[in-house]
This record gives C-alpha cells, structure tokens and sequence, in this order.
C-alpha cells in the first residue's frame, strides 16, 4: 500500500529544524514569561565530565538557548577524573536544590563510571533527558513524562511536516535506549504501525523500503541511500558524524541526502534538522519540570 502523504505547509522538501526550533523556543519563553510573572523562575543544571570538544559545544549551545528563553541555567564542569562518588553527590544537592528543575548529564560518561547507576540516581521529576527508568517506563505505558529530547523534536517535526500519523508504516533504524527505542515507542502512540530494525535485522533494505516514516538513528555517514526508500516517503536523520573534507570536517547524517532527495517527499537536513530540535525540546522539558514541580509545591 503506498500511502499518499499529506503534507501540510511543505512546500518544500527541506524540513527546516532551525525554523522549527525557533518557533518551540519562543513558545517556551513566552510561558517562562508567564511562571516569572507568577514569581517562579525554571533553572537547568547541566553537568559535564571531562574535556571532549563536541560535548562541550553541546553544552555551550544548551546555555546559550536556555538564557535566550529565560531559563536560569548552570554549567557545572567536572574535571576527567572525577570519581562516580563525586558525581553521585552533586547530582543529590542538585535533587534538592530548589532552583533547579532540570538535571542533564551530558553522555557518554568517562570510562568506568556506571551510566545506569548514575542515570537513576537522578530525581525523575528533574529528569529532563527522559532517560530514568520510570520515566520510560511511563513513555512505554503512554503516561505524560519527561520525554527524550531527540525523539520528541522528531515527533514535533514528523506532525509538522504530515499531520495525522495514524495507519503510517514508520520504521525506526537503531534501537538506541537514547533514539530508536524511545522513537518507536512515540510513534506508536500516535497511531502508526511501527518496525524497528537493527544491526542483527535480516533484509533491513526491504523493510526500509515499505516505510512511509523512515527514522535513522544509527550512528554510520550516509549508509540510508535512494534504493532503501520508497517513493514519496518521509525522512528523519537523526545521525550526527563528523567526516574529513578539503576544509576540516563536516557533518553528515545517517542518510546520503543528495541521493535520496529525488525520491523522497520530504528530509531533514543534517546539520540544520533533529540537532536544533534536540536543544529546544531540552528547554520544553525544563519549563514542563519547573511547572510539575512548582504544582506540587516544591
Ligand atoms: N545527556 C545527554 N543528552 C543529550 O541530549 C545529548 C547528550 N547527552 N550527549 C550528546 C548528544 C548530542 N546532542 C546534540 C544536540 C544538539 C545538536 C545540534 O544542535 N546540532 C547542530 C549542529 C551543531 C554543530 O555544528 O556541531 C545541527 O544539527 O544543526 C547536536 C547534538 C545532544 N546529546
């Protein structure tokens, strides 16, 4: 069955993440806006191990877009060896901190360090990544949480582009706990039939080409190309790699963009599509936690 998409407000292939971005953001500072009124401020504690240049881009750009929309926010920088006990302890004075609504600990983790121990050490009520066992748990029983940023501005991006999802074959490439298993799990609660395939799939080509979704979050540059898709479908690339080029290096998604376009009735660009998504879902979830917890009187 080819499913004829309807596009609402596409005119373009090109989904735009920035212009989508941009327009989440500005709902969140208005609603920041009004809490202040109300005397309540939402505060984000961004907490990174260790030196990696990315991450630290990453979480400039979190305080950056947190500052932009009102959200009080702190950096808290930990130096490559820091033990898990150190960590352990911050994360509790930031549990009981009443400034702060929102905790992220930016991954991976230094080597050695337990990342479900450290995850689930955090209150799930601050949980802004989603990433807490029962938090999860209620995503897969369809109960309102804290819901990974990722997937959720793919979802904001997927209504968007197509309205309704109900009855759409979306297929989900990588069964990260971080991406693919969350993305599937939201797509199928907003009504489509759902198939995840992995590493281990056999004829991963085949089930990609009956998609009327394709999501890829897998982490190889351009592995998705023009023959894995059928025509008219709707692409998410979630892939963030860096390659060499002339000049340095450049980003490339999970999906070889050029190829595809042709075939495709609309495709998210890498960089410019999920990334800037990721950041301001990361400041809804914040203002979402401040306003669970300021209702509960904490
Ligand atoms: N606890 C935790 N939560 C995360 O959400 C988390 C994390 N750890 N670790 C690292 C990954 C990566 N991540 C990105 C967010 C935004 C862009 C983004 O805005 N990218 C821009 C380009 C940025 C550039 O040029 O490097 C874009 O795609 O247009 C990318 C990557 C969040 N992560």
């Amino acid at each position: 069955m080819n499913t004829q998409l309807a596009l609402q407000d596409a005119p373009f292939k090109r989904i735009d993440g920035k212009r989508a971005s941009a327009r989440v953001l500005s709902e969140v500072a208005e609603q920041v806006k009004q809490l202040q009124q109300q005397g309540a401020q939402p505060g984000l504690a961004v907490v990174l191990i260790g030196e990696d240049p990315a991450s630290q881009v990453y979480v400039r750009n979190k305080v950056l877009r947190a500052a932009e929309v009102g959200i009080y926010s702190l950096e808290h920088k930990l130096a490559a060896d820091t033990t898990q006990a150190d960590l352990l302890a911050l994360i509790d004075s930031l549990n009981n901190d009443p400034q702060i609504h929102g905790i992220l600990v930016q991954l991976p983790l230094p080597e050695g360090m337990d990342e479900t121990r450290v995850l689930e050490s955090i209150n799930p009520l601050k949980d802004v990544d989603g990433f807490h066992s029962s938090n999860v748990g209620g995503l897969s029983q369809g109960r309102k949480v804290l819901t990974p940023c990722t997937p959720a501005g793919c979802m904001r991006l997927l209504h968007d582009t197509c309205g309704d999802l109900s009855g759409l074959h979306a297929v989900v490439v990588g069964r990260s706990n971080i991406v693919g298993k969350p993305m599937a799990a939201l797509l199928l609660q907003a009504n489509c039939s759902v198939t995840l395939v992995h590493s281990r799939s056999r004829d991963i080509e085949r089930l990609c080409r009956d998609a009327d979704i394709l999501v890829a979050a897998v982490g190889r540059p351009k592995m998705i190309k023009r023959d894995w898709l059928k025509s008219g479908a709707v692409v998410i690339d979630v892939g963030i790699n860096r390659i060499a080029s002339d000049s340095g290096t450049r980003l490339v998604g999970d999906v070889d963009y050029e190829d595809v376009y042709d075939q495709v009735a609309a495709i998210t660009p890498v960089p410019g599509g999920v990334g800037p998504m990721t950041i301001a879902m990361l400041m809804q979830n914040t203002l979402d936690a401040a306003r669970m917890q300021l209702s509960k009187g904490e």
